[in-house]
């Protein structure tokens, strides 16, 4: 961590891994439908990934996973026998009451926390057993985070927020920051602070912000929680069309906005996962 508090921000929200992001979201404004010669056999993207899954290329999975804590009350199981993968391309909402797991799972997901048994893949890959620098490092190349309240700093320019996670690494990332922001359509807000934006504004500087890595999954904290409906969905269309440039979205939500748009709704109960029709 730096001690430069805005840089720690980026670091915590985001890591500061890097390589080509502006091309993969360049890509991500189709819509992923596929077959276009046969009409009949047109398919998303998003339902491609989701009908036939391959846990072994998953970008990221969690395996049987159940997690307890060890508290002054007791065991607390919070997660139990958990089995989840993250596709490319789809965007999963994760709903359920208060108490019955979101945000353990989300942490798990996040290479924020391990598992009390089960493992996490990355890409077939297990993460248990490496160090918290390879840990970080790879959570940096791998996931983009999205939170409810933005997490931006406020000193610092839209451009200056979505370049930030950059800001250790060698060479100017500001194209590419300018090139995101204008992605998520907000050109002509380059140089605003957050006070100068709306709350969707900040949630799409956000947005752009969590895509400077080009990460394969995107976490997404109640991503319309302080958004109204007609901003909420602007956003959504924005974080749908993100996924379907090859980024599986993960949103954790009490919002039935967000499950309107999610390719599928998985609902926790008491730790336990279920698939349900939504
Ligand atoms: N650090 C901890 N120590 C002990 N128990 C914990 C800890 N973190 C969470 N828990 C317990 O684990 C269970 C799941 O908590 P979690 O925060 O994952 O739920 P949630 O679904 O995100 O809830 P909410 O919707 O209210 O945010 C709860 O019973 C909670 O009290």
């Amino acid at each position: 961590m730096s001690d430069d508090p805005a840089a720690s921000e980026a670091e915590r929200v985001v890591g500061d891994g890097a390589s080509d992001a502006a091309g993969a979201v360049a890509g991500a404004v189709d819509d992923g439908a596929v077959a276009p010669s046969d009409p009949d056999a047109r398919v998303s993207a998003a339902e491609l990934a989701a009908r036939e899954p391959d846990p072994t290329t998953a970008p990221l999975r969690l395996v049987d996973v159940t997690k307890r804590y060890e508290g002054g009350g007791g065991t607390v199981t919070a997660l139990s026998h958990v089995d989840f993968a993250v596709n490319a391309g789809e965007v999963i909402a994760v709903i359920g009451p208060s108490g019955s797991g979101k945000s353990t799972m989300l942490n798990l997901l996040g290479l924020l926390d391990d598992p009390t048994e089960g493992r996490v893949e990355l890409h077939g890959t297990p993460v248990a057993g490496r160090s918290e620098r390879e840990r970080t490092d790879v959570r940096r190349e791998t996931i983009g985070f999205v939170f409810q309240d933005f997490h931006l700093i406020p000193t610092l320019s839209a451009v200056e927020n979505v370049r930030l996670p950059t800001a250790f690494l060698p060479g100017d990332y500001t194209d590419r920051a300018v090139d995101l922001l204008e992605r998520v359509g907000l050109g002509d807000r380059l140089d605003h602070t957050p006070d100068e934006l709306s709350g969707g504004q900040k949630q799409r500087v956000a947005i752009a912000r969590s895509l400077i890595n080009e990460p394969d999954v995107l976490l997404a904290d109640e991503p319309t929680g302080n958004l109204d409906r007609d901003t909420g969905v602007s956003v959504l269309e924005e974080i749908r069309s993100i996924a379907r440039g090859g980024v599986g979205v993960v949103a954790v939500t009490h919002d039935d906005l967000v499950t309107d748009y999610a390719d599928r709704t998985v609902e926790l109960v008491d730790g336990v996962l279920e698939e349900t029709d939504g």
